[in-house]
């Protein structure tokens, strides 16, 4: 079956990463990456650099792939493919726009109980830099039911 292709942009520095707290739309009140939509005629990575100007002002210079999270959602038939991408170093300063406002954590502080219930499960691997690759199914799109990390 054909999978929604999305993107999520983490910038971590080695003992803080910068998150956005969502302002509207989808998420909205949550904290997270930067990413969205993959458009016709652009990869993976532009996308993900694309997003990352437009929600957070800052263009990444060293874009490495981190990981892939799968979404199955019961209220709808088409899984979602998240590509995740890590950078440590960026051109730009982050700074709020209409979709996010960006704030940075330290990787002890992170405010997973603001966050997707998935988030959890794969931030340790992405701060430890180890790739990861997960499976999650939800309920009514809010309740994580059952995750594997393979
Ligand atoms: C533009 N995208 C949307 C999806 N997204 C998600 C989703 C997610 N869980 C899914 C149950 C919703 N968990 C994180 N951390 N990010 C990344 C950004």
């Amino acid at each position: 079956m054909k999978r929604k292709l999305l993107t999520l942009v983490m910038i971590n520095d080695g003992s803080r990463v910068l998150l956005g707290y969502k302002k509207r739309g989808f998420g909205a009140g949550y904290y997270n990456g930067f990413g969205g939509k993959v458009e016709p005629g652009e990869t993976v990575r532009e996308a993900a650099q694309r997003e990352l100007v437009e929600e957070a002002c800052i263009s990444a210079q060293d874009l490495q792939e981190a990981g892939v999270l799968v979404f199955a959602f019961d209220d709808q038939p088409q899984p979602w493919e998240v590509h995740v991408f890590a950078a440590s170093s960026y051109v730009g300063e982050p700074a709020e726009t209409d979709e996010m406002r960006p704030v940075w954590f330290a990787h002890e502080e992170v405010p997973f109980d603001s966050m997707w219930a998935d988030d959890p499960i794969w931030y340790p691997y992405l701060l430890r830099q180890e790739h990861f690759r997960g499976v999650f199914a939800f309920q009514q799109t809010t309740k994580l039911v059952w995750n594997t990390m393979v």
